[in-house]
């Protein structure tokens, strides 16, 4: 695919364009984004070759959208009324039911193809992008069969290319699935930071105490609120049950520790050591 177009060159649109063009130096990529100043700084970290606007994707081969999932949801529409017929176009949102849904109905629906890549950082932005980003990790893709086969073929091309593996799944379960590991994960840690950073105020000295177990558990609270506010309110009905979940084993553990049930306090521990086993695996 000679001419790439990315919209939203962050994280994931500049970690694609690296690993895009050093597979293929010949293809051209183009950066698309509201802001002049991201394309610049783009330009200066070669994350792309040249600066584009919507109205130059007539020429695109393949089309990427990777800008918050409400911006997808706004632009996915325009971006297929714009491309032409052999286009592909991929959106990399971490949600998927609202943005398949907003093209369900498009004429161009054949030429687009919803993934999320399960790989990413807590850093936004263009200086957050970094190669081989996606090297061994997992690509769901929703809805393949609403893609035209050679544009799927492409596209796996593409996503092999840059060392993913690709499991399939339909936008209901990848919704529902995707609030507990991911999302939930995130609005503890934001939490977790808030508590932290409340009590810090009267008591200088937490912060000094702080080690590297604190920093893994709040990383996910340095991640963008421009990202994640848009996919909590597409995902509100999953990620609220989600925590509802969550508050109730919460709740229990402190009821357990109320009630100096201690044998109770480790077992609830001990079985969830079985983590271990599940994480073994994700890189
Ligand atoms: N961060 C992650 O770990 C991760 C992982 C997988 C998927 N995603 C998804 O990928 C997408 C991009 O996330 P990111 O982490 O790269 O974010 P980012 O903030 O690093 O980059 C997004 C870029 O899009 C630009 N932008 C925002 N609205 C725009 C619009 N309407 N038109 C053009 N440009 C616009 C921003 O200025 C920014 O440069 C999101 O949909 C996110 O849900 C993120
Ligand atoms: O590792 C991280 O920092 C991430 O937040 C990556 C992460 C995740 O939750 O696993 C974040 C959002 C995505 O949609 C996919 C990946």
């Amino acid at each position: 695919m000679k001419n790439i177009y990315i919209i939203g060159i962050g994280l994931i649109g500049g970690s694609l364009a690296i690993d895009i063009k050093r597979n293929d130096p010949e293809t051209v990529i183009y950066g698309i984004s509201r802001k002049d100043a991201t394309l610049e700084e783009a330009l200066s970290l070669k994350l792309i070759d040249k600066k584009a606007t919507l109205d130059d994707i007539s020429n695109a081969d393949l089309v990427i959208l990777a800008i918050p999932v409400d911006a997808t949801v706004k632009l996915l529409p325009t971006v297929l009324d714009k491309i032409s017929d052999s286009a592909l176009v991929i959106d990399a949102g971490s949600t998927k039911l609202d943005i398949c849904k907003a093209v369900e109905n498009h004429p161009k629906r054949r030429n687009f193809l919803a993934m999320h890549p399960i790989a990413g950082t807590e850093y936004s932005g263009p200086s957050a992008a970094i190669s081989n980003l996606f090297v061994g990790k997992t690509n769901i893709i929703c809805e393949v069969e609403k893609t035209t086969f050679k544009l799927q073929e492409k596209a796996l091309e593409l996503f092999k290319s840059i060392g993913m593996r690709i499991r399939y799944m339909n936008p209901e379960a990848h919704d529902k699935h995707i609030a507990y590991v991911s999302h939930l994960s995130h609005i503890s840690s934001f939490m977790l930071g808030k508590t932290v950073i409340e009590k810090e105020k009267n008591e200088r000295d937490i912060f000094d105490m702080a080690g590297s177990g604190f920093a893994s558990t709040v990383r996910l609270a340095k991640s963008s609120p421009e990202m994640w506010t848009p996919i909590f309110r597409q995902n509100k009905t999953n990620v609220i049950e989600t925590l509802e979940e969550y508050i109730n084993n919460l709740a229990h553990f402190k009821k357990l520790m109320e009630s100096d049930d201690f044998e109770a306090v480790f077992d609830e521990m001990k079985n969830t050591n079985h983590i271990k086993d599940i994480l073994e695996g994700i890189s």
